[in-house]
């Protein structure tokens, strides 16, 4: 039997949450794939995303401030592994780790698989890096796995040279699976309007971060908003959000959760607030009404399906859409609405399906069998 050699790029946590059902839909084929784990986010949860059975390589790069000095640094590590050539080299998304290991496998001529391919907000500066380093995954991937046909369309357009496949959004299955495994959610406590909050993305740290203080200051003075604020491991960004609003009464802060602990916090809430990308795909798929600390998007699917809003990040305008749809339980009920949008958690098994016969056919396989 045909025995792959398939390496999965892994730096960042949605990266793990996000690959763990592909990695273990390959090994239900019979594929065992292997991890490069990058060291981008040096402590990943392996065992909460599914990941913790598969063998694997740390190449410790740890983070650092310039994403560009990250992408060449995991790239000189990164590049010597692949000099054997391995049959498959599996991205995800657009970070730093993701960029870095498009680039080594096309350094070494190792076929490239992109999960979450096309997504595009058409603007290089938001989000600045992402949009630029998943149009250059993009334009070199072999497999290109769009979770939508809006995200198909936006590669299309782009004449990328790889094949396009629709197959839904390996997060949504990770998700899922996760809830499956919950206990039933909790009684909400009467009279209490939960409000779930997360920031970090790069374009928020300066003055978007002041400005949603500024927001959840004014939210906070309606003594039955009770708001939960989950921190980034980054440390300067949960400082500084601490300074801004740590006297608030109403006002709880939580260390990063795991995988499961996050979508527990997510499901118990009445409104998300959020400028994360994953959370935008999990929102509709649980039913939680998700305003976006963006002023666009990558991902339009949920904005379309009536679940998620873009709110931007004026103080006035997030404190204003939060206090609207805590008033207003119509609304909050239609946005509510548990949908799919990103796919309905079938994802990783096309994806593995569609890689088992692409690795068949070129390793010639098929014609052995015949
Ligand atoms: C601009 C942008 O959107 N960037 C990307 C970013 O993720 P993204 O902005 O989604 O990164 P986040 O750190 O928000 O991660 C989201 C994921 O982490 C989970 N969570 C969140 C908080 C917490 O304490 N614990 C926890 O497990 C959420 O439920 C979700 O599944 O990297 C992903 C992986 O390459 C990409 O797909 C996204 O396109």
């Amino acid at each position: 039997m045909y025995r792959a050699d398939i390496r999965l790029v892994i730096g960042t946590r949605p990266e793990a949450i996000q690959l763990g059902p592909v990695a273990q839909a390959l090994d239900a084929r019979g594929l065992h794939p292997s991890l490069i784990l990058t060291g981008q986010h040096p402590q990943l949860d392996l065992a909460g995303c599914g990941l913790d059975r598969f063998p694997s390589f740390s190449l410790g790069c740890e983070g650092q401030a310039d994403p560009h000095k990250y992408v060449e640094q995991v790239f000189d590590a990164l590049f010597p592994f692949l000099r054997r050539r391995p049959d498959l080299v599996i991205v995800q998304g657009d970070t730093s780790s993701a960029l870095a290991g498009a680039m080594a496998a096309v350094a070494a001529r190792v076929p490239l698989a992109h999960v979450e391919a096309g997504l595009r907000s058409h603007d290089l500066q938001q989000p600045w890096p992402e949009e630029e380093y998943r149009r250059r995954i993009d334009a070199e991937a072999d497999l290109l796995f769009a979770p939508t046909e809006g995200a198909a369309q936006n590669l299309r357009r782009e004449h990328v040279p790889g094949d396009i496949h629709v197959t839904g959004n390996s997060g949504v299955d990770a998700l899922i699976a996760v809830e499956r495994r919950l206990p039933a959610s909790t009684l909400r406590e009467a009279g209490q309007f939960k409000l779930l909050v997360t920031c970090h993305r790069r374009e928020n740290w300066g003055e978007g971060l002041n400005s949603l203080a500024d927001a959840l200051r004014r939210v906070a003075a309606h003594a039955d908003i009770r708001i939960d604020f989950v921190l980034h491991p980054n440390p300067e960004i949960a400082a500084r959000i601490q300074a801004l609003i740590g006297d608030l009464d109403n006002v709880r802060f939580s260390l990063p959760c795991t995988h499961a602990e996050q979508v527990a916090k997510m499901r118990n809430s009445d409104l998300i607030l959020s400028d994360s990308g994953g959370m935008q795909e999990e929102a509709p798929a649980l039913g939680v009404p998700l305003l976006v600390l963006r002023n666009t998007t990558e991902r339009p699917e949920g904005v379309a399906s009536g679940n998620c809003r873009l709110v931007g990040l004026h103080a006035e305008q997030i404190a204003s859409a939060v206090l609207e749809l805590r008033n207003d339980p119509v609304a909050l009920a239609r946005m509510g609405r548990r949908q799919f949008p990103f796919g309905d958690g079938t994802a990783a098994r096309t994806i593995a399906t569609i890689i088992d016969d692409w690795l068949s056919v070129r390793s010639g396989s098929h014609l052995l069998a015949g």
